[in-house]
């Protein structure tokens, strides 16, 4: 009987990241997506820290055992950080990934290569009735590319330029981008720490 690992989060994409990232640890990965009775759980926190545990705690809490939840996002330094806790949304509230892109690439209209650095942040909370979550983080350079090119992945990887692979996120295959990508990162810390949560 495979372990099963309950990720509290509604993104396809995540999830099949995750499900990458935990095949060689021979789990099996849920998530909120089996279980579409569950409401979207509000992200009012003021960082991906809190975001993480916000969503993890709710559905520990709720299912009585260890859960695990991402938050993530884009920070891009000539924004100012933008869009960063506020990825999903960037250009609404129907979390379109494309529209999220356009709008990233036309404020950056003009910026030349060399000021589009960014990096993808991943925090993986890991809450567990009457204990205290455990955090682990992730982080990915690059930059923000002129135009968005690549097929694979969701969200910003079109445009997320990785400068030591000279490709975007989005033309790397998953296994190449399960080597560099800040959830790869976090997930690097969460196994090496595994007593904590296992
Ligand atoms: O590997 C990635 N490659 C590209 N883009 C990514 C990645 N990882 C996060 N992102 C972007 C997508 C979304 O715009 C935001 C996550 O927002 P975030 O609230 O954490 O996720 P979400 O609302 O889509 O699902 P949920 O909260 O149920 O986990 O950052
Ligand atoms: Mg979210």
């Amino acid at each position: 009987m495979k372990r099963e690992v309950v990720i509290a989060t509604k993104n396809a994409g995540k999830v099949k990241d995750f499900q990458q990232l935990f095949a060689p640890l021979g789990w099996e990965v849920r998530s909120l997506l089996d279980f579409p009775e569950i409401p979207e759980i509000i992200e009012d926190g003021h960082s991906f820290r809190e975001n993480a545990a916000k969503k993890a705690e709710a559905i520990a809490a709720a299912f009585g055992k260890t859960v695990l939840a991402d938050d993530s996002g884009l920070v891009v330094d000539a924004l100012d950080g933008r869009p960063g806790i506020y990825s999903a949304r960037y250009a609404g509230p129907d979390k379109d990934d494309q529209a999220n892109n356009e709008k990233v690439l036309a404020e950056l209209q003009g910026v030349p290569q060399e000021e589009r650095t960014a990096r993808f942040v991943c925090v993986i909370a890991v809450a567990s009735p009457n204990k205290v979550t455990r955090y682990y983080e992730g982080f990915c350079e690059g930059e923000i590319a002129l135009r968005p090119s690549g097929e694979n992945g969701f969200g910003y990887d079109p445009i997320f330029y990785v400068p030591e692979l000279k490709k975007t996120m989005a033309e790397l295959s998953p296994q190449e981008k399960n080597r560099v990508s800040h959830r790869a990162e976090a997930m690097k810390q969460l196994t090496a720490n595994r007593s904590d949560w296992e």
